[in-house]
């Protein structure tokens, strides 16, 4: 597993931002989107290029162009959809997926998956899950073998905040044959007693769009 943690001061000042218990939801939303633009750079470092010739006003040239198959963007609803416009216009171009998973609060560590939406065949695609938080890393794990069992080989994981014991997890139960990258803005301290990161942000998916249970 490759873990990539964003470095950067205006990374660091919009995160500091968001995790702020004042913060209302409308700039919460905002500054998720700004944030997965940004780590969108570091995530798609290695995204398969192919050769486009073109005419410039000027001259031929032989410019780069995103190959076929298409990426696939795969949002982990509900709070991974906070991510998606920002990936969108980052890569206008990719396909989207969706994955509803929701953490059972009473068990942590299980997830009960409510909705899918996905090729049936991911062999070859390049696939980017989002989702804000890694926690126990339960979510992602289950996420990842999802993609895995429809034949994806290559997948990177957009979080906005990680936690040491998450990425501990993940680290130990991805297929090692899967080309896997994560991609942070913070690994956070830890995780408190009902599995939340501390200090984290609280609920990602309740400060997008509301408390619903
Ligand atoms: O690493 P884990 O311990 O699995 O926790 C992380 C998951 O928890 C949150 O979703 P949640 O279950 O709250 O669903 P929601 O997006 O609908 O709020 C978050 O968006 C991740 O999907
Ligand atoms: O801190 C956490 C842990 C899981 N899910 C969240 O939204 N936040
Ligand atoms: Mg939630």
């Amino acid at each position: 597993m490759e873990l990539h943690v964003l470095n950067h001061p205006l990374v660091e000042h919009k995160l500091t931002v968001l995790r702020d218990k004042n913060t209302p939801s409308s700039t919460f939303r905002e500054l998720i989107s700004e944030l997965v633009m940004l780590e969108a750079y570091e995530a798609t470092r290695n995204l398969d290029v192919v050769d486009k010739p073109i005419e410039t006003p000027v001259a031929p040239m032989i410019g780069k162009h995103i190959a076929e198959p298409r990426p696939i963007i795969v949002p982990v609803l509900r709070a991974g959809l906070g991510m998606l416009d920002g990936m969108t216009k980052m890569i206008p171009s990719a396909e989207v997926g969706f994955l509803g998973m929701k953490r059972d609060e009473d068990n942590p560590t299980k997830q009960i998956t409510y909705a899918n939406r996905l090729p049936e065949d991911l062999t070859g695609r390049q696939c980017f899950l989002i989702d804000p938080m890694l926690a126990t890393g339960g979510t992602l794990v289950a996420a990842t073998h999802y993609l895995a069992e429809r034949g994806a080989k290559d997948i990177t994981a957009i979080n906005i905040i990680a936690a040491p014991e998450g990425l501990k997890f993940v680290q130990e139960q991805i297929d090692p044959s899967i080309a896997f990258k994560v991609v942070v803005c913070a690994v956070d301290e830890k995780l408190n007693d009902k599995a939340y990161i501390v200090p984290g942000l609280g609920d990602a998916g309740d400060r997008l769009y509301g408390v619903i249970d």
